[in-house]
């Protein structure tokens, strides 16, 4: 066990709503009321959102209201039984708009600025020590966007609330960990940032993050950019320029890293981790795309490199099914790759995801 694994955080694990017109409400709402969650994790969560947006939802659905509510008021009727700090709402009181303009499948930007508002404030609570974790729900870039924050997604936020910490997205299920040297860029400019600086702060972030989840010695794979890892220059120049240096960098700073492997095979070669615990994949859709076909119910999000835990269902806003009642009235969506995400937080903060004790390993366990 690496000996930077740190005690149990204190506090609750703080879930956003995400978007309101998305399906993070109704995850939200299901996974907290899930027979398969352990009654003390559930006693942890903190539900950040509105209050009125979550009672029509729960009377929707006819699950119960979340143990825990954190009041964040995006409609009028959530403003009237919210107790916000002036600070919270400043500036913000003239976006909220009446419960029956939140529109299921709607992408609107007063739903995209309440997501913003929810991750925001959960953020400052794990920043501040108030929580122990966030989870957040999806939110719509786009709806964000149409609010005036221009963030790629939440992970660019989230390092930009954290002082501009060096982060890079991991997806994780209990077969595949990848992590994306690039995020949320067009593919021309991802392969810009594929330069060996670039590629070695990706390693070593993956190292730590692996280190500190209780990998003594984390075995990473960096997968090529190029078909064949480019063949030795015959389909592109990335792997011998940029992604073989960064390797060797970092091998000789002691990590155990490996490649660059060929994209289409490294990923089942590292499968069931049996020849390593992660692969550092070139840019986002070569990373995620294995993990989520894998299924997305168990693929979690997870942000490495902040000084706090996140996590986050693999999966978006789901406009297309959001609001629909589905053949037994209880809602299409499907909560368990939040529910994963849920669990994997609380290994991560070090809280029991079976119990709600102090989970063995301490903080950070397996990401
Ligand atoms: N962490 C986050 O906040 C993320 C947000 N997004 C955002 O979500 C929006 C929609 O993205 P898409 O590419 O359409 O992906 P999506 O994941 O929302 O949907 C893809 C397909 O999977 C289905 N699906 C997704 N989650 C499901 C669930 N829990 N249960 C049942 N079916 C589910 C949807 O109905 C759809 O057919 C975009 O604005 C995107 O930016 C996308 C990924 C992550
Ligand atoms: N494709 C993953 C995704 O869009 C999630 O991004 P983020 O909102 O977690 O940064």
């Amino acid at each position: 066990m690496a000996d930077s694994i740190a005690s149990p955080i204190a506090g609750p694990i703080a879930v956003t709503l995400g978007d309101p017109n998305g399906i993070g409400p109704e995850i939200v709402l299901k996974a907290c009321a899930a027979p398969a969650l352990a009654p003390a994790l559930r006693e942890r969560l903190l539900v950040v959102g509105d209050p009125a947006l979550l009672a029509r939802e729960a009377a929707r659905l006819s699950l119960p209201m979340p143990p825990r509510i954190e009041p964040l008021a995006c409609t009028t009727e959530g403003a009237a039984t919210a107790v916000e700090s002036a600070a919270a709402t400043a500036g913000t009181a003239a976006r909220t708009a009446p419960l029956a303009e939140f529109l299921p499948g709607r992408i609107d930007a007063r739903a995209g600025h309440a997501a913003w508002r929810f991750v925001v404030h959960a953020a400052r609570m794990a920043l501040a020590g108030q929580a122990a974790a966030v989870v957040t729900a999806p939110l719509s870039k786009e709806a964000m966007h149409a609010a005036g924050h221009d963030y790629p997604g939440h992970t660019e936020l989230l390092a930009e609330l954290a002082d501009g910490a060096d982060v890079r997205m991991m997806l994780a299920n209990d077969e595949l960990r990848t992590v994306l040297v690039s995020i949320h860029l067009s593919l021309r400019e991802a392969i810009e940032r594929v330069t060996r600086q670039n590629v070695l702060s990706t390693i070593a972030i993956t190292h730590t993050a692996l280190l500190r989840a209780g990998i003594a010695r984390p075995r990473i794979a960096v997968a090529g950019l190029n078909p064949h890892a480019g063949e030795s220059g015959a389909f592109g120049r990335e792997e011998l320029e940029a992604i073989a240096p960064a390797v060797a960098d970092a091998r000789a700073r002691g990590i155990d890293a490996s490649g660059p492997f060929a994209p289409d095979t490294v990923f089942m070669r590292a499968r069931g981790f049996r020849k390593f615990d992660a692969v550092v994949a070139m840019y986002h859709d070569q990373g995620l795309i294995p993990v989520k076909y894998l299924g997305l119910e168990e693929g979690v999000n997870i942000t490495i490199g902040l000084p706090f835990v996140r996590t986050s269902p693999d999966h978006g806003t789901a406009f297309d099914i959001a609001g629909r009642p589905g053949p037994d009235g209880r809602g299409l969506a499907d909560p368990r790759s939040m529910l994963a995400a849920i669990r994997r937080a609380a290994e991560l903060a070090g809280i029991s995801p079976c119990a709600g004790a102090p989970h063995p390993a301490g903080a950070a366990a397996r990401p």
